[in-house]
């Protein structure tokens, strides 16, 4: 591990945006499991009912990543899957066994931590990494019924190690092991997708400039009404990618197809993969980011862990030439990277909304 440059450090991710401090969800319930705050009270028309659920039980695809590299129509089935519903889960990807428990056992130890310890890792006024909650932009908003913990792991000179929880032993190699696993199966995707699109296979990675990789580590305590609340409120997320460890037992997870929401059921070590706005951009909307969002329970409290791959933010981003033509019309601005992630981080999500920045006028 190199030792950081303070000055360097502290610009890292400084400007990328900020969320107002608000109180732990968990604290909330740990001294009244009763109580639901105002702000945490949904309107009527934006609370999780069964009626807004897809009428048939649908599955999202399973790729089998074990497969890809040797057989066409699981690459096929990729790209099927990123292309009609922008999720897809994985199995066989190749991640040990250990390496996944070893992340999930590092993330349940950090919110066991007493909430003072905890607070130390608090995001600062003018940063996004830390201890807190993402995207509160006011105080009249409605707010998740979640913690997170968010950090940048990689590349490690971006790593803010202040708020890299040291109290929690095996914290750093445990997210150092996972993160590097993760950042293989990512490339291997990229990899494949790029083959799907008849690029070169090290393209889509290519693309990132220097590849940047964030870390989520979200904690949705029981609810005692969770009819009322949301765990995170819809949205799509700004990456090029995401992958997901969720619980293997909660189901909580929910995303949009054809205007209901379909849950996704945990599969044991699988990870749940979606395609992010980037994504989106590059391809000209031939994969498209999905709006999903995180329900929550009366009996179990649920963590999960999301690994969001992000360009570096100088990168231009835009249709990528082979995505665009006489049949295919352009739909995508060029733009900055950062400018994209100032501008969502600026405000409260709201489902897709902030992808309107990426849009050309006219659509
Ligand atoms: O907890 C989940 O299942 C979803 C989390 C999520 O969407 C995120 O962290 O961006
Ligand atoms: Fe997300």
């Amino acid at each position: 591990m190199g030792v950081q440059d303070e000055s360097s450090s502290e610009d890292q991710g400084l400007g990328w945006g900020k969320s107002l401090p608000v109180e732990s969800v968990q604290e909330i319930v740990r001294k009244d499991s009763r109580n639901i705050p105002h702000r945490y009270i949904r309107e009527d028309a934006d609370r999780p009912k069964d009626t807004d659920l897809y009428p048939l039980q649908l599955e999202i695809p399973i790729i089998d990543f074990s497969l890809l590299s040797s057989d066409e129509n699981e690459r096929e089935k990729l790209h099927q899957a990123c292309k009609e519903w922008g999720f897809f889960q994985i199995t066989n990807h190749g991640i040990a066994e250990d390496v996944l428990q070893r992340m999930k056992a590092a993330a349940a130890a950090f919110f066991e931590l007493p909430p003072e310890e905890k607070k130390m890792y608090s995001m600062a006024s003018n940063d996004l990494q830390g201890y807190g909650q993402a995207y509160v932009v006011s105080e009249r908003q409605k707010l998740d019924w979640s913690d997170i913990l968010f950090l940048m792991t990689l590349p490690i000179k971006d790593r803010k190690l202040n708020y890299w929880p040291t109290r929690v032993t095996d914290f750093m190699e445990a997210v150092d092991v996972y993160s590097t696993e993760i950042n293989r199966v990512a490339n291997e995707l990229f990899a494949n997708l790029s083959l799907m699109m008849s690029m070169g296979k090290e393209t889509l990675q290519r693309l990132h400039g220097e590849m940047k990789q964030a870390i989520r580590l979200n904690y949705y305590p029981i609810c005692s009404r969770p009819e009322l609340v949301l765990g995170v409120s819809p949205h799509s997320d700004c990456s090029t990618m995401s992958l997901l460890l969720q619980d293997d037992e909660v189901s909580a997870l929910q995303i949009q197809h054809e205007g209901h929401w379909v849950p996704i059921e945990p599969i044991p070590r699988a990870l749940v993969v979606n395609v992010g706005d980037i994504f989106e951009a590059w391809t000209n909307g031939m994969y498209k980011s999905i709006e999903h969002r995180a329900i929550t329970n009366k009996k179990k409290a649920r963590m999960s862990i999301a690994t969001f791959l992000l360009p570096d933010p100088e990168v231009e981003i835009g249709p990528l030439d082979e995505m665009v033509g006489d049949h295919q019309p352009r739909k995508y601005k060029k733009f900055k990277y950062l400018d994209y992630i100032r501008y969502t981080l600026d405000r409260k999500m709201e489902g897709k909304s902030h992808t309107q920045f990426m849009k050309l006028e006219n659509e």
